[in-house]
C-alpha cells in the first residue's frame, strides 16, 4: 500500500499543494458536509473518497469500501450525539463494528478534515482522541513581518499534514499513518497585538478575563502571544504535527507552555456516546448543536458585526483553562453525592429530574420531600443558559494526566476549551456564576488560563491570519 506521508508537497499557501483536490489519490478528498451526527462546519472527509469525487479508487479507498460495505450492515458513524463527539464504527445492534477488521483501523487513519473553509478546523470537528495545546511567544525582536512569515509557514505545514502528506524535511514520525482527523487551529493572544504594532486592530473581546475568586492561575502557564491547538485520532500523528510546527517556529517564536490531552479512542465503545471526563461524568450533553438556529451566531463572529474587527469574521474566541480535578476528594463522595454535585446521573448523564441523557433539565421539579431534584448548587443548573441570560459556549475539551503532583494526588483533570463569538456573552457570565456557588468548585482548581482570538478559516491560497497581518 502506498504511503501518503512519504510524498512531500509544495507550499500549500502558494495554491499548488495537493492536499485538497489534486487528484493524487494518495489522500482522502474533501467534501462539504459532515456525516450524520457529526458537527458541521469543519467536515471530516469521507475516508478514501478520491479528491475529484470521481471514480478513481486508491488502495485505501478500496479497503475502506470494504468497511463501508460491512457498514451497510454495521453502519459507519462519524461523530456522536452532543455536538463534539468521537468517530466510531458501530453496528446496528450496538456492538463494535468490524472490531477485528483491518477496515475499522483504516477508517480512523483515513479520515481527513478540511484545512480551508469559513471557519478553522478543530472547533466543530468531533472530539479527537489526542490533543496538544501550545502557546508561543514571539522572540525578542520579532515583529509583524516575522509573525506573518510564521503564520504562512504554519498554515502550509498544517494544510500538508492535515491532508496526510509530509512537509519538506519531514521527521518520519507519522510514517504509515493517514491524516487521522488531524486538525491544527491557530489563535492570537492579547499580547500579540502590541508586539506586532497591531494594537489598533486588537478586538475588545481580548480584554483580560476578570479574576475569579477560586482561581489559582499560574501566569507562566497562561496566555501567550500565539496559541496552537492540535487534535488527531492518533498519538503519533498529533506529536508529528506538534514537532513540525515547533520546528517551523524557528527563531521567530518560542514555546511558552504546552499541555497534552486525550479523549476516548474511536471504536472503544459499543455505541458512540457523549464523552466522559476523568470524574466519570458524561460531559458535553448540552453543548450547542450546529443544527441549532442560533449556533453560528453564538459561536462565530459574524461578518460586518457592529464593533467587531472585520479580520475576525468567521472566527471565534477560545477560552482555555487547565482545570485540575481533585480526584482523591471526588472519589470520597458516594455516587449519589457525585450525581447531586452535577445534577445528572453518572451512568447515562440523564438529569436528576428524570428522562434520558437528552431530556431537558427540569429545574423546578421537586421530589416527594419537596426538595429540588436538581439541587440549587448543581453544576448543570448553575451553568445552564437559562440561568445566565442565554450565555452559551461550545465546550470542546481534552482530559489530561501529568503524573502525580507534589501533594501525592493525580495531576489530572480537564483541558477545558470553550468557543464563543464573544467571551463576555459566553464564558465570563457562566464562570462568574460558577465561581459563586457551584457544588463542583470544591473538587476542581483552575490552574491556568488563556484567551485567544481565533480568526476565520483561510480561503484557498491564503494563510490563517493573513487578513490581520497583511491588511
Ligand atoms: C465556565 C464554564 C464552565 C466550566 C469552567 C466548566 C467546568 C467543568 N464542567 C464539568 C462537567 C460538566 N459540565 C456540564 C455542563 C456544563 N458545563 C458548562 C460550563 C462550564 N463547565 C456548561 C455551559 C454546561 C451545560 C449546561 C447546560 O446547558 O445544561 C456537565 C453536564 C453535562 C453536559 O451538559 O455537558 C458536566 C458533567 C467539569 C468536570 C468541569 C471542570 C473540571
Ligand atoms: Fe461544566
Amino acid at each position: 500500500m502506498s504511503n501518503p506521508l512519504t510524498d512531500p508537497t509544495s507550499d500549500p499557501t502558494s495554491g499548488s499543494g495537493s492536499g485538497s483536490g489534486s487528484g493524487s489519490g494518495k489522500s482522502s478528498g474533501v467534501r462539504a458536509g459532515s456525516a450524520s451526527g457529526s458537527p458541521a462546519g469543519s467536515p471530516r472527509t469521507s475516508p478514501g473518497v478520491s479528491p475529484g469525487g470521481g471514480d478513481h479508487l486508491d488502495i485505501s479507498r478500496r479497503r475502506l469500501l470494504g468497511t463501508v460495505g460491512a457498514a451497510g450492515a454495521a453502519g459507519l458513524v462519524i461523530g456522536a450525539a452532543g455536538g463534539a463527539g468521537i468517530a466510531a464504527a458501530v453496528s446496528e445492534d450496538g456492538s463494535a463494528a468490524g472490531a477485528a477488521g483491518p477496515g475499522a483501523l483504516t477508517s480512523v487513519g483515513a479520515t481527513q478534515v478540511a484545512f480551508h473553509g469559513r471557519h478553522q478546523p478543530g472547533i466543530t470537528t468531533p472530539l479527537q482522541s489526542r490533543g496538544h495545546l501550545v502557546a508561543f511567544d514571539l522572540a525578542p525582536g520579532a515583529g509583524r513581518k516575522e509573525a506573518a512569515a510564521l503564520l504562512r509557514r504554519w498554515s502550509a505545514t498544517a494544510r500538508t499534514l492535515m491532508a496526510g502528506k509530509a512537509p519538506a524535511g519531514d521527521t518520519g514520525i507519522a510514517l504509515d499513518a493517514g491524516p487521522s482527523s488531524l486538525t491544527v487551529t491557530f489563535g492570537f493572544g492579547r499580547t500579540f497585538f502590541d508586539r506586532t504594532g497591531l494594537a489598533s486592530r486588537r478586538p475588545s473581546q481580548l480584554d483580560p478575563l476578570p479574576a475569579f475568586s477560586s482561581d489559582a492561575v499560574d501566569p507562566k502557564r497562561s496566555e501567550g502571544d500565539l496559541w496552537v491547538q492540535i487534535g488527531a485520532d492518533d498519538a503519533l500523528v498529533a506529536f508529528h504535527a506538534l514537532r513540525a510546527l515547533q520546528k517551523d517556529a524557528g527563531d521567530a517564536a518560542r514555546v511558552r507552555w504546552q499541555m497534552n490531552g486525550f479523549n476516548r479512542s474511536a471504536g472503544a465503545t459499543a455505541r458512540p456516546t457523549t464523552a466522559r471526563n476523568l470524574m466519570g461524568q458524561v460531559d458535553g450533553t448540552n453543548n450547542p448543536k450546529p443544527t441549532d438556529p442560533d449556533f453560528d451566531r453564538r459561536i462565530f463572529v459574524p461578518a460586518g458585526a457592529a464593533g467587531a474587527q472585520e479580520w475576525m469574521a468567521g472566527g471565534s474566541y477560545a477560552v482555555v483553562r487547565r482545570i485540575r480535578m481533585l480526584l482523591d476528594d471526588w472519589d470520597q463522595l458516594s455516587q449519589e453525592g457525585q450525581e447531586r454535585v452535577i445534577g445528572r446521573r453518572k451512568a447515562d448523564g440523564a438529569p436528576l429530574s428524570g428522562g434520558s441523557e437528552t431530556t431537558p433539565l427540569d429545574l423546578n421539579k421537586t421530589g416527594p420531600d419537596g426538595k429540588l431534584l436538581v439541587p440549587d448548587n448543581a453544576h448543570a443548573r448553575i451553568s445552564a443558559p437559562e440561568q445566565n441570560g442565554g450565555a452559551a459556549m461550545l465546550r470542546r475539551p481534552f482530559s489530561f494526566h501529568d503524573g502525580i503532583g507534589a501533594d501525592g494526588t493525580p495531576d489530572a483533570g480537564l483541558l477545558f476549551v470553550c468557543w464563543q463569538a464573544d467571551p463576555l456573552r459566553g464564558f465570563v457570565p457562566v464562570q462568574r456564576k460558577l465561581d459563586r456557588g457551584d457544588a463542583l468548585s470544591k473538587f476542581v482548581r483552575h490552574e491556568s488560563s488563556g484567551l485567544f482570538a481565533v480568526p476565520g478559516g483561510a480561503p484557498e491560497g491564503e494563510y490563517v491570519g493573513q487578513r490581520l497581518l497583511e491588511a
